[in-house]
């Protein structure tokens, strides 16, 4: 069986429904979905503690990354949980697994970019395996991928529903993608 581990925080709720988008799409390839919603508690004094949560991402075919972007980058919450995996970095537990990534902002030009930057370089210290984005329509495309990032889901909150319709989609494509690359 493919496991896929989600790791992500969200205050509001937008960056939780793209982490369900992208659980739905890895899902239908056949993979099982642990995600893990980093919570408050899980921090004291400033450092991220779940060793339990450890132990289980070393069990992983690949770990999907996932946060609003705050100020430019990710949350503290998220960063407080990256700054906490340099146990796993230091024996290289998560080597060769898959990594992506996705994020959403408030504004269309909110320096989201940065935020997927970030999971890049956190993956690649952990000797991962990045996916990004397949955007077989093309550039500018209305019904898929409406921002054009290459990286990662880059998701811009819909002042409507919470989360637009094609990030949504775009975010199911990426679950699809990295259980599809998992033998
Ligand atoms: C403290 C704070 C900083 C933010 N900084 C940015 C930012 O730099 N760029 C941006 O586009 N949106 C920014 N936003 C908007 C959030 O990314 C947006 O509301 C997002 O949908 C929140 O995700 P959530 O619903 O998962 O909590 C910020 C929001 C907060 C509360």
């Amino acid at each position: 069986m493919k496991k896929i581990a989600i790791v992500y925080f969200s205050q509001t709720g937008t960056t939780d429904a793209l982490a369900k988008a992208v659980a739905c799409g890895a899902e239908t390839q056949g993979a099982q979905v642990f995600a893990y919603r980093i919570l408050g508690s899980d921090i004291f004094e400033g450092r991220f503690k779940n060793d339990a949560l450890f132990e289980e991402l070393s069990d992983m075919d690949a770990i999907i990354f996932g946060s609003p972007t705050y100020m430019g980058g990710p949350t503290a919450q998220f960063k407080a949980f990256a700054d906490a995996s340099s146990e796993s970095w230091s024996k290289q537990r998560w080597k060769n697994k898959f990594a992506a990534g996705f994020t959403i902002g408030g504004s269309p030009c909110g320096e989201v970019q940065s935020t997927v930057e970030y999971f890049n370089v956190l993956a690649t210290q952990h000797s991962m395996l990045w996916v990004g984005i397949d955007a077989p329509e093309g550039a500018l495309s209305k019904d898929f991928n409406r921002l054009n990032a290459s990286l990662g889901v880059v998701a811009l909150a819909d002042t409507e529903s919470g989360l637009h319709p094609v990030d949504a989609k775009t975010a199911v494509r990426l679950g699809e993608r990295v259980a599809e690359l998992i033998r």
